[in-house]
């Protein structure tokens, strides 16, 4: 009896995206292809407009492919929007000014129908993760713009999706915050498998929290590398570990237009 391997958590196939503009056409992205697999943290990163948001907004349906196909957990990108299959948090907080803190928190899981008394015990508890169990009552607008994204963090991992979505989540945040939310971030990986796909500017947070780091070319992003990091660990001190440095430096190369070296997880140069 043959066994298959499990389906990639996303599998992006011959991707390319043009907007059309008022200005003419924007080539975002040319021939992606990339595999992740269950459980993997990928970040995406490359120089701005490199097309890395468009890309997670493809994987997350909100903007659809001009060419090519995505999947998402072996089904369209479209059925597992609908199927509530990940957690989404991008740079816009996106809350619902109408809803308290603690209500935007809940959303995912009132929409899945968890009890009330439930999904505020968790709500309470991710507020208290994120560090907003003081703000639970206020409106989304009376808070600065790094705590609204720590809410859109918090409401990301309500329902502990098979895959999370971030766009720069840490971006807003002060130093002390972004590397204790990037160790909770770790920590809940640990526990729930989930699969991680981040975009952000920062290599060294790049390499401290992924498994691959995809590095995109100038636009029409391409991915020139994919970067395996292979860390002992994720604790404070791996900051300081020569492997660090090392993948630190890999990423770098590539980004300055390193050669292109492509391991397993499926990106090609074209
Ligand atoms: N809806 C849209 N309509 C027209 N052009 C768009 C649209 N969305 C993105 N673009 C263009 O596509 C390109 C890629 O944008 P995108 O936001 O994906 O880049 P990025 O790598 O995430 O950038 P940054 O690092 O600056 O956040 C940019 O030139 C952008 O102007």
């Amino acid at each position: 009896m043959t066994t298959h391997p499990p389906a990639p958590a996303v599998r992006v196939a011959g991707l390319h995206q043009r907007f059309g503009t008022a200005h003419g056409d924007v080539h975002a992205l040319s021939g992606i292809d990339l595999d992740i697999a269950p459980g993997a943290f990928v970040s995406l990163i490359g120089p701005s407009g490199c097309g890395k948001s468009t890309l997670l907004r493809c994987i997350a349906d909100l903007v659809q492919p001009t060419a090519g196909s995505v999947e998402v957990g072996g089904r369209s990108a479209h059925e597992a929007r609908l199927a509530h299959h990940y957690g989404i948090a991008f740079q816009q907080a996106g809350l619902l000014e109408w809803r308290t803190v603690q209500r935007n928190v809940e959303l995912p899981l009132e929409l899945h129908g968890v009890g009330r008394r439930e999904r505020a015990e968790r709500a309470r508890q991710l507020l208290g993760l994120v560090g907003l169990s003081d703000v639970a009552r206020m409106r989304p607008s009376e808070l600065s713009g790094g705590m609204q994204q720590r809410v859109a963090i918090a409401r990301s991992l309500a329902e502990e999706p098979p895959l999370l979505l971030m766009d720069e989540p840490f971006g807003a945040l002060d130093e002390m915050t972004r590397e204790r939310l990037q160790a909770e971030l770790l920590a809940i990986r640990a526990r729930t498998g989930t699969t991680v796909v981040f975009v952000t500017h920062s290599i060294s947070e790049a390499v401290f929290l992924s498994t691959q780091v995809v590095v995109m070319s100038a636009r029409p992003g391409r991915v020139v590398r994919v970067v395996d990091v292979d860390l002992p660990d994720r604790a404070e001190a791996t900051r300081e570990d020569p492997a660090f440095f090392a993948a630190i430096t890999d990423v770098r190369e590539a980004l300055r237009g390193g050669t292109a070296r492509t391991p397993a997880l499926g990106g090609e140069d074209r």
